[in-house]
């Protein structure tokens, strides 16, 4: 079964077409890694997936059922759900406050929260939830712009899964971290995605390696290769492409 599917699907600005006929299909459960040069279509794929923009032409579906007609809110709540860099416009509030904004657009998506009266109790353990999850319980308190880098990413985490999203879209989670930064985080990815869809973004291809059970590469705007990483490792027209270039 496919979480995500896209079937020719083709994107223009203007006279550019950015996205050229992609087919690409995400099947349930699995880590995806869309990889790719800098301007390949990357950001523009995902937000045709999560519904920012609509194709030109082409079809996407979620879980089987057509969704490229959908406004972002309909696709959040089939259970998709993207990360945003979210620090810098809660800068003021704390922590636990900003989780807290994600799980209350939770609770107005999918239970109707301004009917029923849910207790701020189960707010609460939510929001400890979310943040033992993410190892950010000590700092519940701290406000969202005063972190350091690494754990407003992890906060960013926290609030993408405040959606208890089954689809996980993640826009270069390590980007900008050390090497041991980057590890942990993949190991908490991992750890958060297990039982979920991801499809990820990223650059850093030690991290797509170790992470992804499969790997997709787009160039001007086109699938090159779909496969497993020891496949798409050893694909000439990748390496030309993409990996050569990348390692050099
Ligand atoms: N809204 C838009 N209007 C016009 N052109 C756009 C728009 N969004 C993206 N583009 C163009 O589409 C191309 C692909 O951009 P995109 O950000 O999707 O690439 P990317 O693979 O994500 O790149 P990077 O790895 O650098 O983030 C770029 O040439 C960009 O200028």
């Amino acid at each position: 079964m496919s979480a995500i599917s896209l079937s020719s699907v083709t994107k223009r600005f203007g006279s550019s077409e950015i996205i050229r006929g992609v087919d690409l299909v995400v099947n349930a459960g699995e880590r995806h890694a869309l990889i790719g040069p800098n301007g390949a279509g990357k950001s523009t794929l995902f937000n045709l997936i999560s519904g920012q923009f609509r194709p030109t032409s082409g079809q996407i579906f979620l879980n089987g059922e057509r969704s490229d007609r959908e406004p972002p809110e309909m696709i959040a709540r089939r259970g998709l759900a993207r990360s945003f860099q979210i620090t810098s416009l809660f800068a003021r509030l704390t922590v636990f406050e900003t989780v807290r904004l994600g799980v209350m657009a939770n609770r107005g998506i999918r239970f109707c929260f301004w009917r029923s009266a849910v207790s701020h109790r189960e707010v609460t353990n939510d929001v400890d939830g979310l943040l033992t999850d993410v190892n950010l319980s000590h700092r519940a308190n701290v406000l969202t712009g005063e972190l350091p880098y690494s754990e407003q990413r992890a906060l960013e985490l926290a609030v993408t899964l405040a959606l208890r999203p089954e689809i996980v879209l993640l826009d270069e989670p390590t980007a900008g971290m050390s090497v041991e930064e980057a590890a942990q985080t993949v190991a908490l990815v991992r750890r958060l995605t297990a039982g979920r869809t991801l499809l990820v973004v990223e650059h850093d291809m030690d991290v797509v390696f170790s992470l992804c059970d499969r790997i997709s590469v787009l160039v001007h705007g086109r699938i090159i290769a779909s496969g497993t990483p020891e496949e798409i490792a050893r694909n000439e027209s990748v390496n030309e492409a993409y990996l050569g270039k990348a390692a050099h």
